[in-house]
């Protein structure tokens, strides 16, 4: 049993719901047993009632729920940066040959590396991932997920038209590839399994027909897409399926839209695809970063939630522009902020509800992670600001929990990451420098 002693800050409920919805303990503790919180509570409480526990001391900075990051591309990593082109040209030019060369599986290997170890020196726990077009490469990525031991949900991605001729599968080989993999993966370890189209662009009827085959027969598998990114893709996928009613249509008609769906972007929807997206109780995975990267559009945020679908966050790696959740909410927040009356004012709470528990809902894992209620597991992430940085600056002056909060996201980085742990194992430690105790 062990008592991991820090400023806790947790958002159990949904801020765009409930007033009061950002919980903080100023000198507070989770009670921790193998894995599993059992209390949050003041410090002193649980110490008193308590005192053979080992008290991990994480004063000085600040303990949040792990980041849920629900897209991200594993394949990407190494392209991230590519700045100055819109979606499609982005896609032809930076991110396919890429994507091409994980058929090599040792390629394939090093860059889930990379990719791994990225998300979890940014804090996320757990992460949606859009996988490669190869099989082999998804194998090969979730055994170095296993690894590491963070979350994912993760799927091979498939494609029949309009990339490059290498990229594409058929119909049989994605139901036959998607199979097997489900039946060695789904529910392995920490890892769950996304049937993963690439988008209705590049996906005949015949092949989203096949992942819903899949979606079918495989109840808990989860589902993730991309729907609405560009006006100019929107176009082309109007042209690709005349019969369709919009976009979102190519996948409902194919029985891949349900709660276990995460659609990623969604920047330009029309009223009926939001309505029909609220009534399944799937998700709309936002992604800032990306969306002003590749000049997508203003994210109607408030015309999701208006509608009654549910948002979370992606840092859309690597069409966004890094692995930081905190970067995602403040681009969030500024996006908001741009969108002036039509937008939707977001406080801390928000922003802290978007990066952690909101993603946990989208998957399905609420139960599991995206808060430090009692049952969860400690999936957790340590802020702690290098002394002299001007973060910590402005956390010792901050009057108050929120304030405090909003300079995590204003101003945190990658290196203010202290230490990560899934389900109580630490997956991530900040390397000491000779100034710094080790926590
Ligand atoms: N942002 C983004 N959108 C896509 N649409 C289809 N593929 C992609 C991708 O890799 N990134
Ligand atoms: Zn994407």
């Amino acid at each position: 049993m062990k008592l991991y002693r820090a400023t806790l800050m947790h958002t159990p409920e949904n801020p765009f719901a409930v007033p009061d919805a950002l919980h903080t303990l100023d000198d507070g503790a989770l009670l921790v047993d193998e894995g599993r919180i059992l209390a949050a509570a003041p410090y002193p409480d649980l110490r008193a009632a308590h005192p053979r526990a080992e008290v991990v001391d994480l004063r000085g900075g600040v303990l949040l729920p792990g980041f849920v990051d629900t897209h991200v591309h594993y394949p990407q990593v190494r392209v991230l940066g590519g700045l100055g082109m819109g979606l499609l040209e982005w896609l032809d030019r930076n991110t396919l040959p890429e994507e091409a060369r994980l058929a090599d599986a040792t390629y394939a290997g090093a860059v889930a590396r990379e990719f791994l170890s990225a998300l979890a020196a940014n804090g996320t726990t757990t992460a949606l991932v859009f996988g490669s077009h190869y099989a082999s490469a998804m194998d090969v990525f979730f055994e170095e997920a296993a690894r590491t031991g963070l979350r994912v949900v993760a799927g091979q991605v498939v494609s029949d038209r309009l990339l490059r001729p290498e990229l594409h599968t058929t119909p049989e080989r994605a139901y036959a590839e998607g199979r097997a993999l489900i039946e060695r993966w789904h529910g392995t370890g920490r890892a769950l399994y996304a049937v993963t189209p690439r988008f209705a662009l590049s996906a005949s009827e015949g092949i989203l027909d096949a992942c819903g085959a899949l979606m079918g027969e495989f109840p808990g598998v989860r589902f993730t897409s991309h729907i609405n990114e560009s006006p100019r893709e929107i176009e082309v996928v109007r042209g690709l399926f005349p019969g369709a009613r919009d976009y979102l249509d190519t996948y409902e008609r194919a029985g891949l839209v349900t709660r276990h769906s995460v659609l990623a972007h969604n920047v330009h929807p029309t009223g009926r695809e939001l309505d029909v997206m609220a009534a399944y109780r799937c998700t709309a995975a936002h992604c800032p970063c990306s969306n002003s990267s590749l000049g997508s559009g203003l994210f109607p945020l408030r015309r999701h939630l208006q509608a009654g679908v549910h948002v979370s966050l992606g840092t859309d790696v690597g069409g966004g522009t890094g692995f930081s959740m905190l970067k995602e909410g403040l681009q969030a927040y500024f996006m908001q902020q741009l969108l002036g009356e039509a937008g939707q004012p977001l406080a801390p709470a928000h922003l802290l509800y978007l990066a952690t528990r909101a993603g946990a809902e989208a998957l399905d894992l609420q139960d599991r992670t995206g808060d430090f209620g009692a049952g969860k597991a400690f999936d957790a992430v340590y802020l702690r600001p290098p002394e002299g940085s001007t973060l910590a600056t402005v956390l010792r002056h901050a009057e108050g929990p929120e304030r405090a909060l909003a300079a995590l996201f204003t101003l945190g980085t990658g290196a203010d990451v202290a230490g990560v742990w899934v389900e109580g194992d630490r997956v991530y430690q900040r390397p000491a420098t000779p100034s710094e105790v080790r926590v």
